[in-house]
């Protein structure tokens, strides 16, 4: 493809993704599949600059407005070429309107715009902190009220794209083995630094394609996520309840930890999602998970199988608002309302779950949420009702669990975020069920 087809190319995939309520990535890969002609290398600049104009939908749009246009998929593309990629003016006419595959001509308006855009780069000190930092205004008092001093470090953290990290799957293979193979295919990785299950490879290779990935020695997985999974200490025969299983990233994790032994079941609200995870659980060689299809949080089966687990992982379903490198449009389809729903959910989830839990049993409540609404909040809210549950500090149970150094910051909890630690926004409280005395 010429570079203008390419940029044509991005400005339908970006008008596609602003067009829709669907994850990006699922809009990019179905435009790709309709698109079979388009190459790996043409793939990955029409990304970029899709994910590129994502990240930066905020500056780009302050911007188009301050030089008095309206904000569209197009301009926000060319916009972003000139302003964070730095493309000259000149450069950028040369390709507009220049055959079949190139995107139009400017008209009169537009070139205006551009000529304005052109003398300048994406940041400027006139930008809000809310546009500088790329998140909507609502969510900057209780991010503030979450992140403290941290706030500008860590959401221009969250502005980046994240590293892909791997999980290391004990049921078939050691760490260094896992390095080698996925060496040999030509991905070099370096050990994570708090996991010690953990590979990360620097920018995007093809892991799916690997030898190693398809023989279910791997699994692609943040490392925050992985840390969750191994502070639940599911250990080899204990009963364990994965409550908000989704298609499996955890459930996968946590049957690794138990070596195949014990029982490991597997719930969620959504069949379609739990049905996800059986090819990967097949790929992985687990076979203690049995999976339950939950009506609601109060389904009748909790009643049956009440304080009869040693331990329960809900994941609970959150904003996902540490994962934002990840998903950029999240952020900006986030409202108010859908996190005062989201909080009312997960109370239940967790004063359900909760009566899993046996008697010197643990109930773990993560999330991949920055805000302490959806954490401490809710954590100790719980608290504050269940005298029989109490905090096991995560400062001391890494110490008990983890061959690594504690990350910096950690007390009761476990709050990993992206530019502290490298790994997405992470949430972990684990709770102990106090053994009924006498
Ligand atoms: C953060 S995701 C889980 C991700 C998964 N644990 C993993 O590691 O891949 C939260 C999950 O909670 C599920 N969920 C939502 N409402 C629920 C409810 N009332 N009871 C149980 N699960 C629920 C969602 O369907 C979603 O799969």
């Amino acid at each position: 493809m010429t570079p203008a087809a390419r940029m044509q190319a991005a400005i339908e995939l970006y008008e596609g993704m602003n067009g829709t309520q669907r994850p990006s990535d699922r809009v990019a890969a179905d435009y790709f599949r309709q698109r079979r002609y388009i190459g790996a290398k043409d793939r990955r600049d029409i990304t970029l600059q899709c994910y590129g104009a994502l990240r930066s939908h905020a500056r780009l749009d302050w911007w188009i407005r301050t030089c008095g246009a309206e904000v569209t998929p197009r301009r926000q593309i060319l916009a972003w070429r000139l302003l964070a990629l730095g493309e000259s003016l000149e450069r950028l006419r040369e390709r507009l309107g220049t055959g079949k595959y190139a995107p139009a001509a400017p008209d009169g308006e537009e070139m205006e715009l551009l000529q304005c855009l052109s003398t300048h780069t994406l940041d400027h000190p006139d930008q809000p902190m809310d546009v500088a930092l790329e998140m909507p205004e609502w969510l900057m008092e209780p991010l503030s009220h979450a992140l403290g001093e941290r706030l500008e470090l860590e959401l221009t953290a969250l502005r980046e794209a994240a590293v892909v990290d791997l999980r290391v799957n004990t049921l078939k293979a050691e760490l260094p083995q896992v390095r080698t193979a996925l060496a040999e295919e030509g991905i070099e990785t370096e050990p994570c630094p708090w996991s010690p299950l953990g590979l990360r490879i620097d920018g995007r290779r093809p892991v799916a394609a690997t030898r190693a990935f398809r023989d279910g020695l791997l699994e692609v997985q943040d490392e925050g996520s992985q840390l969750v999974a191994l502070l639940a200490d599911a250990r080899p025969g204990l009963r364990v309840c994965d409550f908000c299983a989704g298609a499996g990233g955890k459930t996968l994790a946590l049957a690794a930890a138990m070596e195949n032994k014990g029982q490991l079941l597997a719930c969620d609200v959504l069949d379609k999602r739990l049905n996800r995870s059986s090819v990967r659980l097949r790929r992985a060689g687990v076979h203690n998970v049995t999976r339950r299809a939950l009506s609601s949080e109060r389904d009748p089966w909790l009643k049956r199988h009440k304080q009869s687990f040693d331990r329960v992982l809900v994941d609970a379903p959150c904003s996902g608002s540490g994962t934002w490198r990840r998903n950029p449009e999240g952020k900006w389809r986030f409202s108010p309302e859908d996190l005062s729903e989201l909080l009312d959910l997960q109370a239940r989830i967790l004063e359900s779950a909760a009566r899993l839990v046996k008697p010197g049993g643990r109930l773990v409540y993560a999330t991949c949420s920055l805000l302490r609404e959806e954490n401490e909040q809710q954590v100790e809210a719980f608290l504050a009702k269940h005298s029989e549950f109490a905090v096991r500090p995560v400062r001391t149970l890494w110490t008990e669990l983890l061959p690594t150094t504690l990350p910096e910051g950690q007390g009761d909890y476990l709050r990993l975020f992206p530019a502290a630690h490298g790994t997405d926004g992470f949430f972990a409280a684990v709770l102990e069920r106090q053994e009924v005395e006498g």
